[in-house]
């Protein structure tokens, strides 16, 4: 459903990303993880359209992002690390604006945002402006655009950050849950318990490359390790090298 080939992004001589490959299959929810600056987010920036890779391509069910965008773009729901929201906007309002995108009937789109508005727990705030939510109501807001026109494949970037437990429990559920019916989910963390207890395979990358891939359970066995943190930071000690540069 997902599926990076050769996948390299570069900043000047910079290199960020280096000829990634990756292929998410229905039914899996696969946690992305890496130190800081490992290139997650460019990963998964150059997969959603925003960041053009150097090299590679990037196809989400089986359409180039680069290609076809906006044919692509119907096939995923994208939950940005940092969204950025039109503040003069309600949350209904926004949800509205997006469900017109997706071109989803009227009738169809009001009972889609009550349904998310109450699960969110947004309802409340439906009316007031963006710019008034707190950090983890525009999270969650994010989120429930990302759900709006039931895509087969959703794509998070450190969904959990700024979230209550009330939120986190909700949005663990649904990464568990989503890729139940023939979906994919790929999502980056840094929460190494949450990758250990919610995927079915884990993607280990540093310094703009695929480290490691697999269950976390044959991670552990390959390597040793008693959990994922563990496993996470002997192999990726080296974390503080010298950037790569050509
Ligand atoms: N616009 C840019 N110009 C130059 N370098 C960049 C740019 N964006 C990202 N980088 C570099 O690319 C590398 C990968 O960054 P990226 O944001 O993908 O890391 P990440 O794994 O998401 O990190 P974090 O866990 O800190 O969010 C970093 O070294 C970063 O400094």
């Amino acid at each position: 459903m997902i599926r990076l080939e050769n996948l390299g992004k570069r900043y000047g001589r910079f290199v960020a990303l280096q000829g990634l490959n990756l292929e998410i299959a229905p039914g899996e929810t696969v946690a992305l993880l890496g130190p800081n600056g490992a290139g997650k987010s460019t990963t998964i920036k150059a997969l959603v359209g925003l960041l053009k890779p150097t090299s590679g391509r990037a196809l989400v069910n089986g359409v180039d992002v680069w290609k076809e965008p906006v044919r692509a773009k119907a096939q995923f729901g994208y939950v940005p690390d940092r969204p950025y929201l039109y503040g003069k906007l309600s949350g209904a309002e926004l949800l509205r604006f997006a469900a017109g995108v997706y071109r989803i009937p009227r009738a169809e789109a009001e009972r889609r945002i009550e349904e998310l508005l109450h699960e969110f727990r947004l309802e409340r705030f439906a009316s007031s402006l963006i710019e008034t939510y707190s950090h983890g109501m525009r999270q969650k807001l994010s989120l429930a655009l990302s759900l709006l026109h039931r895509p087969p494949v959703l794509i998070l970037d450190e969904p959990m950050v700024g979230l209550d437990p009330h939120a986190a429990r909700q949005v663990r559920d649904l990464l568990r849950n989503y890729s139940a019916e023939g979906r994919a989910v790929l999502y980056a963390t840094h929460q190494m318990p949450l990758a250990e207890a919610v995927s079915s395979r884990v993607a280990l990358i540093h310094r703009g490359q695929l480290l490691a891939l697999g269950t976390p359970r044959e991670l552990l066995h390959q390597h040793g390790t008693q959990d994922l943190e563990e496993f996470f930071i002997r192999l990726t000690e080296d974390a503080a090298l010298e950037p790569i540069l050509q």
